[in-house]
């Protein structure tokens, strides 16, 4: 399983957080990985763990004032990237450009959709992962792998049925090892996650809890 831990703009430790992730991902079988807010992303990977992009925009090099170019995080550290998150969320000629600015700067990508029928189109669009979040539930500590299980098959139906080499991840909600295997019984190969362990009081505690049944 991936775990994917998205700090968003949480006033947490981004470096203590990402110091976290990488002693976990060692003494584990799942992937563990963080994206941190842009600006951290430098100060992040050079702890060693797997570091992520929130965000990147659908640019080239130019005349692009306060946008996010897909190079420059990847030459701050990041491996891969977050692209239309429920929080950042963009049209789909630029969720489809963004997706582009990625793989050229050979970035991961993961594309956020709200429901299974965007998560269709989002697979259509050739990333590497497609992410189902049902708004309702981010930040609330309700679990989308047990609260509506139904969104998180659906969008591994829609997934494989436009490109089966396109992973499913599931968000919102997401905070014990019970919800992360409650995930996997439903097909994601992957969770996307943030309060439950950026507003944690011991993060680290907290991955160790989301990885122990993996
Ligand atoms: O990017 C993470 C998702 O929006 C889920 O957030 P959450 O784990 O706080 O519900």
């Amino acid at each position: 399983m991936f775990v994917l831990v998205n700090l968003k703009t949480y006033p947490c430790d981004p470096v203590a957080v990402a110091e976290a992730v990488r002693d976990v991902n060692e003494d584990t079988d799942a992937r563990v990985a963080v994206a941190p807010q842009a600006t951290h992303i430098e100060r992040v990977a050079e702890t060693g763990a797997e570091t992520w992009a929130q965000h990147v925009d659908p640019i080239e090099h130019g005349s692009n004032t306060g946008h996010t170019i897909a190079e420059s995080v990847a030459d701050a550290g990041a491996i891969g990237t977050l692209i239309n998150h429920s929080e950042q969320r963009r049209k789909l000629a630029d969720i489809d450009g963004a997706v582009q600015a990625a793989q050229r700067a050979d970035l991961e990508t993961v594309v956020c959709a709200n429901n299974p029928a965007q998560i269709g189109a989002a697979a259509a669009l050739g990333p590497d992962a497609v992410a189902v979040e049902p708004p309702a539930l981010i930040g609330t500590g309700t679990p989308v792998s047990q609260a509506d299980p139904d969104i998180v098959e659906d969008a591994v139906e829609a997934a494989e049925n436009v490109d089966s080499d396109v992973s499913v991840l599931c968000g919102a909600g997401i905070s014990t090892g019970d919800d992360v295997v409650a995930a996997g019984d439903l097909g994601a190969e992957g969770v996307l996650l943030a309060s439950g362990v950026a507003k944690a009081d011991d993060p680290q505690a907290a991955l160790e809890d989301l990885v122990e049944p993996l």
